[in-house]
């Protein structure tokens, strides 16, 4: 079944090694200003490869969420280099803020903590949504977001707003819009901090499956040391720096 509402942007390369989704190289993020300056990345490398599926655990202030948010081409590294689905973000970026959140809507797919869903749309609305924001050139206007929302059992509550949900069911509703237009790299926070055990087993393993299936890369900040058995790499940041657990 094909569960995917677009066209995988980069298809892995069934002649040869595709490209990492997600390279980093020597990356350093400095954050606040002055004396309050803090080191979150610290000279931190780290390649993901197409449909691979890495944790990164480690303590609170380590600088996990710096990490995705530099993936992300959500903050600019202060030094280093960070290459996405094969695309340098820094020359992206020195072609406008347009141009990077044009390439994070149609490459990447976000998924936070509780889903961060609109309040005031269905299930099925918000993938629309993400659809249409997301949309490369040439591509149909309409896609039928169901068949998303089945592959996260969610189908049934397609015509629910995210105040009808439980904590579970948003966070279904919030992978299958993160998978709306078919991104190469999904980054992920937390995705099990509001869910019980096996809630938390059932999502991650969404996740996995993804990654197998549809060789979407999957970078993962947890705390949750439980759901580790689902992933293919599990990394730790302490200090602003990776090292392997
Ligand atoms: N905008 C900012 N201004 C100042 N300091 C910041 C800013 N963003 C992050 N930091 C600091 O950078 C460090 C790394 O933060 P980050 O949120 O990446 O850690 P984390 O590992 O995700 O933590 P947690 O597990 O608690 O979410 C922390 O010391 C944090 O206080």
């Amino acid at each position: 079944m094909n569960t995917r509402a677009g066209t995988h942007p980069t298809p892995p390369d069934a002649t040869g090694p595709a490209a990492p989704a997600l390279v980093l190289a020597d990356v350093t993020l400095e954050v606040g200003d002055g004396d309050g300056k803090i080191r979150a990345l610290d000279g931190v490398s780290l390649e993901v490869a197409t449909g691979e599926f890495v944790a990164v655990i480690g303590p609170s202030g380590a600088g996990k969420s710096s990490l995705l948010a530099v993936a992300g081409a959500l903050a600019a590294p202060t030094s280093g280099h960070v290459e996405v689905l094969g695309q340098d973000l820094a020359s992206l970026r020195r072609r406008g803020q347009g141009q990077l959140a044009r390439f994070r809507r149609q490459h990447l797919g976000f998924v936070f903590q509780a889903g961060n869903l609109i309040p005031a749309l269905t299930a099925a609305d918000q993938l629309r949504l993400a659809h249409r924001l997301g949309r490369r050139r040439g591509e149909p206007r309409g896609s039928d977001p169901l068949p998303l929302l089945e592959a996260v059992g969610m189908d049934h509550r397609a015509t629910h707003r995210p105040g009808q949900l439980s904590g579970g069911e948003r966070q279904r509703v919030g992978i299958a819009r993160a998978l709306a237009n078919a991104p190469g790299l999904l980054l992920v926070d937390e995705p099990t901090a509001a869910l019980d055990r096996q809630r938390s087993h059932d999502i991650v393993a969404l996740l996995a499956a993804q990654a197998r299936e549809h060789g979407v890369a999957v970078v993962m900040v947890t705390h949750d040391h439980d759901i580790l058995t689902h992933v293919d790499r599990v990394t730790e940041m302490v200090d602003g720096r990776l090292q392997p657990a």
